[in-house]
């Protein structure tokens, strides 16, 4: 059985390094090499980015936010029989559509946020009878719809939104489809009713779609207008020959002209009620649940009929810029995994947000409640998040932000999470999600902390598949949150904003493997020159070095495995407060001496003795 798993390992090893070696960048699989140990040896995850089966054979490609280019290889990865989840999402892979249906069967499809375009073949997905999730979210896709696509027999999530697809939206036959998106694209004319179910947010973005959950069509409303038009001239027509015809036989008829009025009644009544549903059903659905008392008052409607922007689809759901007209820009979160949180429970929690104020917390504006999904609503911040200023596309013209805007980040941010320490004194996890993306930055660069506070209302088990919190040694060895949690993800935001590098550990289950940021700094500090774990942005700034070290310290202190050894975050804070903030020219004259020691070797034990002592 072992020689059996290890041959297999050796045969996938080759296929895996060729598919390496077909894109055009793929510095991020370093450990994919032939000559070292096989991929899934014993069914173990050897290599970054692979799930394996107990037999050896791969399960899973995780492929997630590597900066990988090209295009991709179907060919290659055909020769891998077991391999049912392809995810390639955050990542800048171009051209069509890959040619997945060479991938028989593949259960689950990622390849959201990349720069895949053009239009989809119709039979681009024909025979693929064990597809279930298909997320294609954040691309430049145009045309319609595919239709092999719809006629998927076991489609359980679609996700399309932010592309610019057109056309018509099809009817979706399968009854297990509990996930759908197409907001943000071209798409027109009625919504079918097999989506019309699912939250107007899935179709927000979509100026030409129209039909329950949105308002009604125009035309369906001018087509009812007609109809009944023609019912009243044919039932005023009929009586009127029912009269006649009453007159001429001399038979008494008033029990049949009334009964034919009747009908007339019945018809209108109709017409007005189907009509009032849809509103009748948005207005009861669209209350927006105000948490300050500062602020101008709008309704979901309103929000529908802004001009929407997809910003982007997070591990929650979307999120939507909505403008409302004269008004402010507003972000719309979409959150399904609520659901098991009491109707009383969720209404109290989200008062208690919105009773926080700090300079460094993103406001709760409102709310709006439903059993299947929530919505929070927010202040839209103009500058973008602190990922999109460090691991943006340069192309966007986005500033590099030098180390004195570094540390009035940190700074900003551990303020923050002191406050929330403050204001939550009995949650494990005050914060829960602290990392870049959920870091915004104002106009002067100042952080706002948003999606906070979110665990006591996310459904248990999604918080534990995907919050930042849970990836930490503690809750993904043993499943523990506590009050040092967070504090290790302060410290791995600490190292992304001096790295400049992508924490993979987000996104990859948090198993504690090695290739997360904090073992990486660890190893490159300890071992090579300290210097070459910063970034290269940030050294414009001279003989900062000094302050910059002691900022890395205390981040790898923070990142700390050992919980006992682990500073809270009172101390974190401290230590972070310390750090000066001073002028390039006073830099240069205080840190000259300490700068050339950084630069010259790497850090040794005593170096990090103040993490033991303090
Ligand atoms: N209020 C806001 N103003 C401006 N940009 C925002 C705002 N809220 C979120 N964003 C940005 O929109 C994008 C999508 O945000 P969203 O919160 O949906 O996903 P995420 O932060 O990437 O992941 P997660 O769902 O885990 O929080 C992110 O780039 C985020 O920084």
């Amino acid at each position: 059985c072992h020689f059996f798993a290890a041959s297999h390992g050796a045969t996938d090893a080759a296929i895996l390094v060729n598919f390496k070696n077909s894109l055009s960048t793929n510095s991020l699989l370093y450990d994919w090499n032939v000559s070292g140990i096989p991929p899934c040896t014993g069914g173990s995850d050897n290599w970054v980015g692979l799930r394996c089966n107990d037999d050896g054979t791969i399960d899973k490609l995780l492929l997630e936010n590597m900066g990988l280019k090209g295009t991709i290889d179907v060919d290659i990865l055909m020769q891998l029989p077991k391999l049912r989840t392809l995810s390639f999402m955050n990542n800048s892979f171009e051209g069509p559509m890959p040619e997945v249906k060479k991938l028989a069967s593949l259960r689950n499809l990622y390849l959201s946020n990349n720069n895949f375009s053009g239009k989809i073949d119709k039979d681009a997905f024909d025979g693929m009878n064990s597809l279930k999730e298909v997320f294609l979210a954040h691309n430049e896709f145009t045309g319609e719809i595919p239709r092999s696509l719809v006629l998927v027999p076991k489609l359980t999530k679609l996700s399309l939104e932010g592309n610019q697809f057109g056309g018509n939206l099809p009817d979706f036959p399968q009854e297990n489809l509990d996930v759908f998106n197409a907001a943000g694209n071209n798409f027109k004319g009625q919504i079918p009713t097999s989506l019309a179910d699912f939250s107007p947010s899935s179709f927000a973005g979509n100026p030409g779609l129209c039909g329950k959950p949105l308002p009604a069509c125009k035309s369906s409303r001018k087509k009812t207008v007609v109809i009944i038009a023609v019912v009243v001239v044919a039932v005023v027509a009929l009586s009127a020959i029912v009269v006649f015809a009453c007159i001429h036989s001399r038979q008494n008829k008033t029990l049949k002209f009334k009964g034919t009025k009747k009908k007339f009644g019945d018809g209108k009544r109709e017409a007005q009620s189907s009509d009032q549903f849809g509103d009748g059903k948005m207005g009861d659905s669209g209350q927006l649940h105000f948490v300050r008392h500062d602020r101008d008052r709008f309704d979901l409607q309103d929000l529908l009929r802004a001009s929407a922007e997809v910003l982007g689809s997070g591990i929650f759901g979307s999120s939507y810029k909505a403008v409302l007209l004269d008004g402010p820009a507003m972000v719309v979160k979409r959150f399904r995994h609520m659901s098991s949180v009491g109707k009383e429970e969720f209404h109290e929690h989200m008062r208690k947000l919105g009773a926080l104020s700090h300079p460094n917390l993103l406001p709760l504006v409102a709310y709006y409640y439903r059993k299947e999904e929530k919505l929070l609503v927010s202040d839209f911040i103009e500058n973008g998040s602190l990922a999109s200023h460090l691991h943006g596309k340069r192309s966007t013209g986005k500033p590099w932000i030098d180390w004195p805007t570094r540390l009035r980040i940190v700074k900003g941010v551990a303020k923050g999470l002191a406050y929330l320490y403050k204001e939550f004194p009995t949650l494990a996890l005050p914060h829960g999600h602290l990392k870049s993306s959920n870091v915004l930055l104002d106009d002067t660069f100042e952080p706002l902390l948003t999606d906070y506070a979110l665990v006591p209302v996310v459904n248990k088990d999604h918080s534990q598949r995907i919050m930042v919190a849970y990836k930490s040694p503690e809750c993904s060895q043993s499943d523990r949150p506590n009050r040092k949690t967070d504090v290790w993800s302060l410290g791995i935001l600490i190292l992304e904003i001096l790295t400049g590098k992508f924490p993979e550990n987000y996104l990859t289950q948090g198993k504690g493997g090695d290739a997360d940021l904090a073992t990486w700094v660890n190893s490159v500090v300890r071992e090579e020159w300290t210097g070459e774990v910063f970034d290269m942005d940030m050294m414009r700034t001279k003989n900062c070095e000094g302050e910059l070290l002691k900022l890395l310290k205390i981040g790898m202190c923070c990142c700390e495995w050992n919980l006992e050894r682990r500073w809270d975050l009172k101390e974190a804070v401290a230590k972070i407060e310390e750090l000066k903030e001073r002028d390039n020219d006073d830099f240069s004259n205080s840190y000259a001496s300490e700068g050339e020691v950084y630069s010259s070797r790497a850090l040794t034990d005593d170096d990090f003795s103040f993490s033991v002592n303090s």
